[in-house]
């Protein structure tokens, strides 16, 4: 990675990948930025408006449409193109559609040289960050997803709203598939330094097992809601993007659940899930393995078989 100018390519000039350009923008968080999409001049007028913006940015980053051969000198090749669920589809339901998309962007951003960092945002996110490390042949570390990082800020705004906190004092992660099969591991919850489970058991009642469940349930469900009121989400993920962005950027070192490729961690390998990882300039530099309580690994392996049984699928009829 270059010290000099932080280069972000950006694939898909939806709604996420515009929400993701536009927090880029606002947070100054790179100097240049280039937009790809199928269709090109959706990536023109999109490269327009965010332009118009820059004079009341504080930021003069480089902003332009472009094409596959800007990736060679990318840090980051962030990938958001493709379907997106309609309401009543779950995420896994995009697989074969999603994979035909990717075959069409990886192969050519290979092609161009490009030797970053790939941030994958396509659902069903765990499987298309597996098939672009396939595709790509880069290093597992060089190629992650935004796996469960939205569902755990989902998570600690819900935590923080129920304990009347501040949801960065609230330290806490959904763990697994983006998709249904998540969980949260409530053994590992703070508030600050104190489990979650000890306030809730010194609580005299006010604070209720079942209530973490219902709000366990509530992230499990918050896209299908969302997308039901508004067809899609993208605020949201266009942020958790952004900040996976800084910490490779910043060299931060920072704990996020993103989706990495387990090698045996969690007594599990070879698929890519939502886990807590260390983040910096190379990528993921290590996956956080937590003590989980029996149960909770036992959710975590069920939600790796499931990736593993979808990527099955695809696998015969695509690779
Ligand atoms: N990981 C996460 O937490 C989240 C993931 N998503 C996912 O992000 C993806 C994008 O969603 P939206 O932006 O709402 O969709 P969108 O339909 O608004 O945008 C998709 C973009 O991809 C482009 N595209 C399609 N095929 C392409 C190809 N072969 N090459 C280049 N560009 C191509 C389209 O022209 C379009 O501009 C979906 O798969 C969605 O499910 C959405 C929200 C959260
Ligand atoms: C659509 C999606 O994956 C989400 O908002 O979580």
């Amino acid at each position: 990675m270059r010290n000099d100018i932080r280069k972000v390519a950006l694939v898909g000039t939806g709604m996420v990948g515009m929400s993701y350009a536009y927090a880029l923008l606002n947070q100054a968080v790179c100097d240049e930025l280039v937009l790809i999409d199928l269709d090109k001049k959706r990536a023109m007028g999109e490269a327009m408006d965010l332009n118009h913006g820059l004079a009341f940015s504080g930021s003069n980053m480089k902003i332009y449409a472009g094409e596959y051969r800007d990736c060679a000198d990318a840090d980051i090749v962030a990938i958001c193109a493709g379907v997106a669920q309609k309401p009543g589809e779950t995420r896994l339901d995009l697989l074969q559609r999603n994979t035909e998309v990717f075959r069409s962007v990886v192969d050519p951003v290979i092609e161009s040289g490009f030797g970053g960092i790939f941030l994958v945002a396509t659902n069903p996110v765990d499987i298309m960050t597996r098939i672009t490390h396939k595709l790509s042949g880069f290093p597992a570390g060089r190629v992650l997803g935004t796996g469960t990082a939205l569902d755990t800020a989902r998570l600690r705004y819900l935590l923080g709203d129920y304990f009347e906190a501040d949801a960065r004092n609230v330290h806490a992660y959904v763990m697994g598939e983006h998709g249904d099969t998540e969980f949260v591991p409530y053994s590992q919850a703070m508030l600050a330094t104190k489990p979650i489970l000890d306030i809730c058991s010194e609580s005299s009642g006010r604070y209720k097992l079942s209530d973490l469940d219902d709000i366990t349930e509530e992230v499990r469900t918050a896209a299908y809601k969302i997308i039901d009121a508004k067809r899609a989400t993208y605020y949201g993920i266009g942020m958790a993007m952004t900040r996976i962005t800084k910490a490779i950027f910043g060299n931060e070192n920072s704990v996020l659940t993103v989706s990495a490729r387990l090698n045996g961690q969690y007594g599990a390998s070879d698929v890519f899930v939502g886990v807590p990882c260390f983040i910096n300039r190379g990528g993921v530099k290590k996956v956080l393995t937590l003590n989980l309580l029996p149960e909770e690994l036992e959710k975590l392996q069920a939600s790796c078989q499931t990736l593993q049984q979808s990527y099955d699928q695809i696998k015969v009829t695509h690779f």
